[in-house]
């Protein structure tokens, strides 16, 4: 067991390692509407009850915590799926009330997306991230086990409409389902706007179905898109993202790269070949208010019992730094490695975690 947080370690959410998190990442429910192959079972989860999951005031007062006192400088909402909390546009406007410089994106699977948008955007959400991993019915709903690509699709166009941009498109690349499809999804993101990524898989299934040998690795994304473009570094500093991004140039017989107009750009999210672990930012907090420093900790830390305890935000906030202080290197061990022999799966699926 580590050492406890030593008395000097400074402000903020620091950890051992030298990093500070500032990209919070808040879960608003573990339920949702899909079941996506990589992320729940066919059958569903068992969902927390009402009575566990954060309230909105409980919500409201851990984001304050973490942007007054702890040096959150931008907040991500995400679940399960935020849009089944039918609190969320009062969460919302309440958050951008109390914070009104804060950057509040939401990553969503866009189902019913496009009613809400306009409520949304009212309400001070700043951008959105939407789900697609294709662009074929067939496809979308073996892949989702739901027939809902007409609204993600509906929502994307409507997001974007809104001025809820740029918007973000998340696509999880599998082999034999939508790999082939790469080429054809970024052709139609880059005509629309649309920033799509490609993520690599991560061992978070709820059916612990996901080997090494088997997932889609950057290098085979980048080589599957080869063939119709030109992908060539994106100048901006990454900045600590996830996303390794690249402007993408049409690929045209016979001329070299650089010589056509950018079309856009793609983004690739290599957790597991290419991982970012050491500029990690990020702080987590589940739905039930608990909070894990890294996506694959095996440890969690109760922020939500202690508040309702009658906690002072002190003491919140110390619970918090001191959790974050234990934050793991990389994947949830002492370094980097989802398919090393010592590597365990967590217990919870991506949904109940927050992606
Ligand atoms: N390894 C790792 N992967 C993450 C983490 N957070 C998110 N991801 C992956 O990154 C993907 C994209 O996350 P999003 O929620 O869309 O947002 P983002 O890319 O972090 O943020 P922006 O680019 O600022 O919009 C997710 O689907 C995950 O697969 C993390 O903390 N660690
Ligand atoms: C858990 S979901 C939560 C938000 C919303 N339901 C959605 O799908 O956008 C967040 C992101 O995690 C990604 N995700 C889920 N399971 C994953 C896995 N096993 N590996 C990589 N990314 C995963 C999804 O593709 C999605 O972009
Ligand atoms: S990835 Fe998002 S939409 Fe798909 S099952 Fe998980 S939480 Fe639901
Ligand atoms: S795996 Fe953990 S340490 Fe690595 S980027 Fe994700 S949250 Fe950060």
């Amino acid at each position: 067991m580590p050492a406890a947080r030593p008395a000097g370690a400074g402000v903020g959410l620091v950890d051992r390692y030298g990093r500070r998190a500032t990209d919070m990442r808040l879960s608003l429910t573990d339920k949702c509407n899909l079941r996506c192959t990589y992320c729940m079972p066919a059958e569903g989860l068992e969902w927390l009850s009402k009575q566990a999951v954060m309230s909105a005031s409980e919500i409201v007062r851990i984001v304050g915590i973490g942007v007054g006192r702890l040096g959150v400088r931008e907040l991500r909402l995400t679940g399960g799926e935020p849009l089944v909390r039918h609190d969320l546009v009062d969460i919302i406007a309440e958050l951008r009330r109390n914070h009104p410089e804060l950057p509040i994106s939401m990553t969503t699977n866009g189902v019913g997306l496009a009613k809400k948008v306009a409520p949304l955007k009212a309400a001070g959400l700043t951008r959105i991230n939407v789900s697609l991993d294709s662009l074929h019915e067939e496809t979308f709903t073996k892949l989702t086990r739901r027939p809902f690509l007409d609204q993600v699709l509906a929502g994307v166009d409507a997001a974007w409409a809104a001025g809820l941009g740029p918007v973000k498109l998340n696509a999880v690349l599998m082999r034999g389902i939508n790999d082939a499809e790469a080429p054809s999804l970024l052709a139609w993101a880059v005509e629309r706007g649309y920033e799509l990524r490609f993520i690599e898989q991560m061992p978070l299934d709820a059916d612990h179905g996901w080997t090494r040998r088997n997932m889609i690795t950057a290098a085979e994304i980048r080589d599957l898109l080869s063939t119709d473009f030109v992908l060539t570094p994106d100048p901006r500093a990454r900045d600590g993202a996830p996303a390794e991004r690249f402007e993408v140039r049409r690929r045209v017989a016979g001329s070299g790269a650089g010589l056509g107009p950018v079309l856009g750009t793609v983004g690739i999210i290599a957790s597991v070949t290419e991982p970012f672990c050491s500029d990690c930012r990020r702080t987590r907090i589940t739905a039930e208010g608990r909070i894990m420093s890294c996506l694959f900790s095996r440890e969690e830390f109760d922020l939500l019992v202690l508040l309702r305890s009658g906690a002072s935000d002190d003491d919140l906030a110390r619970r918090w730094q001191d959790a974050m202080w234990l934050k793991p290197k990389a994947h949830g061990m002492d370094h980097v490695g989802l398919d090393a022999p010592d590597f365990v799966q967590p217990d919870r699926s991506m949904s109940a975690i927050g992606g």
